[in-house]
């Protein structure tokens, strides 16, 4: 099934302007790993150099985790390119509304794999609200977060400057916590509540595709085969964001597949690496 081409511009996908996105594939997920940890450390510290400062949205997910996990490990070795992460705001994606303590929380996988490593400062953590933060509604910390991320604008934007915006996806196609067929897909808001998603925990706080798509780079990371028809259809010039959110995507200056060999087993290439 496609979307109707007209899907493709409700859901803020960007002008024909946008760069068309380019795939990189790595032999398996631990090398998957590797490679994107070593890029987001060249990324940051690039955006560092010319800017002073960096952002970063992360993802939830095991190969975002796996990642940051990664990026963790390349700190901890003095010898490598260094990223200041006193300088660098931490944003999310999206975000499980379950208690602070909830293993489900995409900032706590986040926390243990990177944050509480490299020190970023607690000004500069920009975790989405959990449900026993104060907020009745998940409607309310989404407009919350929406209020955070307009605050951190420079020059009266609606959004602050997104170096990297992170994402996994889901076999059914969902990006965030923006899934096939749900209101998310064409809601303009830049943070939206999530209820009755698929995918446990039922109730979520995600990025739109408008703030999504206003990120300079965005970097999906994808391993498994179970992924591998998502990947091959997101990638289709006739399918829309609709029936499969990935195809969506579209950043600013770059939107880049980042898969291991199984993922990208049904496109082209037929899942041969293919270098960065
Ligand atoms: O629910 C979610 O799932 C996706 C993908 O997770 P994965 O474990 O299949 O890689 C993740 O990107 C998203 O942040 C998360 O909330």
């Amino acid at each position: 099934m496609t979307s109707p081409p007209g899907d493709r511009a409700a859901a803020n996908l960007g002008g024909a302007d946008r760069p068309v996105p380019d795939v990189v594939v790595e032999p398996d997920a631990d090398r998957l790993a590797r490679a994107v940890g070593s890029a987001l450390v060249a990324r940051l510290a690039a955006a560092q150099a010319v800017h002073g400062t960096a952002s970063v949205v992360l993802t939830g997910g095991g190969i975002g985790t796996a990642v940051l996990e990664r990026v963790a490990a390349l700190a901890a070795e003095p010898e490598r390119e260094r990223v200041d992460w006193t300088a660098v705001d931490v944003w999310w994606g999206d975000e499980r509304f379950v208690p602070a303590d909830d293993a489900d929380r995409n900032e706590l996988g986040a926390r243990r794999a990177l944050l509480d490593a490299v020190g970023v400062p607690a000004e500069r953590v920009h975790a989405m609200p959990a449900s026993d933060a104060g907020f009745a509604e998940p409607e309310d910390a989404a407009a919350w977060y929406a209020g955070q991320l307009a605050a951190a604008a420079s020059e009266g934007g609606g959004l602050p400057r997104l170096d990297v915006l992170l994402l996994g996806m889901g076999p059914e196609g969902h990006v965030a916590s923006i899934f096939p067929e749900s209101p998310a897909v064409s809601d303009e808001r830049p943070v939206v509540a999530v209820r009755d998603c698929a995918k446990p925990p039922p109730t979520r706080i995600s990025l739109g595709f408008s703030a999504i798509n206003a990120a300079e780079e965005i970097w999906l990371i994808v391993s498994g085969e179970g992924k591998a028809p998502a990947v091959a259809r997101a990638l289709q010039e006739d399918v829309g964001p609709r029936d499969l959110p990935a195809a969506g995507v579209r950043g600013r200056r770059a939107t880049r597949w980042l898969l291991d060999a199984a993922a990208a087993a049904e496109l082209d290439t037929g899942g041969q690496p293919v270098p960065a």
